[in-house]
């Protein structure tokens, strides 16, 4: 094994890492490419430049006979029903195939209707026979910094290919046509997360996961009793006071807006890659909406400053399989920011909230300071491993998590 001339031995390290694996689709695009790995002479930023709009394909691109392009209005309330049972039985599964992401269509109306959206970037592929929606991918407008570049680009999400048509390569024309859609409105740039290694991830975060619910978790199968551990003593260990233990500790409302804007603006600097804000895209993310998106904030009760802020999106999973219970309520960390409350405090305050409104399991990645909580409330590491990328965007040197100042939902 030693006489193997050096770049036989990379190829075998490669390889190990299923580096090695042909990308057919990926290895066409302008991302990082795992061959460049290491190779910090490539400059940051855009790979490719942008062309003119003259030059960009007008028409969709071919899709096989029987299916048609479809653009998905999501206003109608139709059309969201369909887009939410694609995703209810196609979309995003564990790999024990236990759970399913199951999105609510308000939830949806939220993920796809921010500021600036463009209905033409809510993309599905129905059956020309039947018209069932068959394939969907999506595309948000967002302006996410990346060192000190501000970039508009697209968020991509909710890729989905109904079960019965996978493996027929029909994923890359769905990319390649919200590329086509995005670059019409002169857009060159997007960010995407999956829990799949692709060409080339500019981070890799870790899911740990707090029980709130130990009991149901237990029994459908989302964790297993620790050792030497009984039921009772595993109840409450993940125990947790009735009430939030902050002063001021409230909801955020609309006339908080502006306060919460710069707190989140002036903390989301120190990240390499982070969303530029401002007070229209907060008060779309982060005004609580019931059911999808929940924000407190705390503030001071001698001169009413506002000086802490936390929130989480509501997830539920379908649990599949199970006589008991059909669905798993989660809470997702989103975006936290404290400046005199310690961080640890304000998370338990939260778990407070979500335990109180009764979700099952409290879901945070180890992106921004929330490594410095995870631990001590009793967070265990997940499976989960949740990969961030940037299309016609290089990054130097892949991040740490604490280095990521963004969550996708
Ligand atoms: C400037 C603007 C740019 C805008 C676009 C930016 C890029 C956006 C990119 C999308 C961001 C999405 C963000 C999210 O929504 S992540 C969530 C993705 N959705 C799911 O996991 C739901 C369940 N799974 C499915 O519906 C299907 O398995 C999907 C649709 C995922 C693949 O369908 P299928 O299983 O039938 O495969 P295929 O035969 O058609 O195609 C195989 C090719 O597809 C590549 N593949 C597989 N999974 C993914 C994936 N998650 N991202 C990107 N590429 C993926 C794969 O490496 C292979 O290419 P290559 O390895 O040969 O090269
Ligand atoms: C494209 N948008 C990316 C974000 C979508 N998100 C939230 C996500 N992407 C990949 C993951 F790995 C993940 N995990 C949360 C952890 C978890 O809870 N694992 C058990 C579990 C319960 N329910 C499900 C459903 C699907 C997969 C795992 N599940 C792992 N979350």
């Amino acid at each position: 094994e030693h006489d193997l001339p050096l770049d036989a031995i990379t190829r075998k390290v490669q390889e190990s890492l299923s580096l090695g694996k042909r990308h057919k689709f990926w290895e066409t695009q302008p991302v990082g490419q795992f061959k460049d790995l290491g190779d910090t002479s490539l400059p940051e930023g855009p790979i490719e430049p942008p062309t003119p709009l003259s030059e960009v394909k007008q028409e969709p691109y071919n899709l096989p006979n029987p299916y048609e392009w479809i653009t998905c209005d999501i206003d109608s309330d139709e059309m969201c029903n369909e887009v939410y049972n694609l995703l209810t039985y196609n979309y995003v599964e564990d790999d024990e195939n236990m759970f399913r992401f199951n999105y609510s269509k308000e939830f949806l109306r939220w993920a796809l209707r921010p500021p600036g959206y463009y209905r033409s970037w809510h993309i599905g592929v129905r059956a020309k026979s039947s018209k069932k929606l068959v394939a969907f991918i999506t595309g948000i407008p967002a302006r996410i910094r990346a060192h000190d570049n501000v970039v508009t680009m697209a968020e991509i999400n909710f890729l989905c290919v109904h079960k019965r048509l996978r493996s027929k390569r029909l994923a890359p024309v769905m990319i390649k046509e919200v590329t086509r859609r995005v670059h019409l409105e002169n857009i060159w740039q997007a960010a995407y997360t999956a829990g799949v290694v692709l060409p080339t991830p500019i981070s890799t975060c870790q899911y740990w996961h707090r029980s709130l619910n130990p009991k149901k978790l237990i029994d459908v199968g989302f964790s297993r009793l620790g050792a030497r551990m009984t039921m009772s003593r595993t109840i409450k260990l993940y125990k947790l006071p009735e009430s939030t233990v902050t002063p001021g500790f409230r909801k955020m409302e609309m006339h908080d807006i502006p306060a919460v804007t710069r707190l989140l603006r002036t903390y989301l600097n120190q990240f390499v890659v982070a969303p530029d804000f401002d007070e229209n895209d907060v008060e779309h993310w982060l005004l609580p909406k019931e059911n999808v998106v929940d924000s407190y904030l705390v503030e001071s009760t001698d001169n009413h400053e506002i000086t802490d802020f936390c929130s989480f999106y509501t997830l539920p999973s379908s649990i599949l399989g199970n006589q008991n219970h059909s669905t798993l309520k989660a809470a997702y960390s989103y975006y936290n920011v404290a400046t005199r409350t310690p961080l640890l405090q304000l998370m338990n305050d939260a778990l407070i909230v979500a335990k109180r409104k009764d979700y099952d399991v409290f879901n945070a990645l180890d992106v921004m300071q929330n490594g410095s909580f995870l631990k001590e409330l009793k967070f265990g590491p997940g499976d989960g491993k949740l990969h961030y990328y940037l299309y016609n965007y290089r990054i130097r040197q892949e991040l740490r998590p604490v280095e990521l100042g963004l969550v996708l939902l």
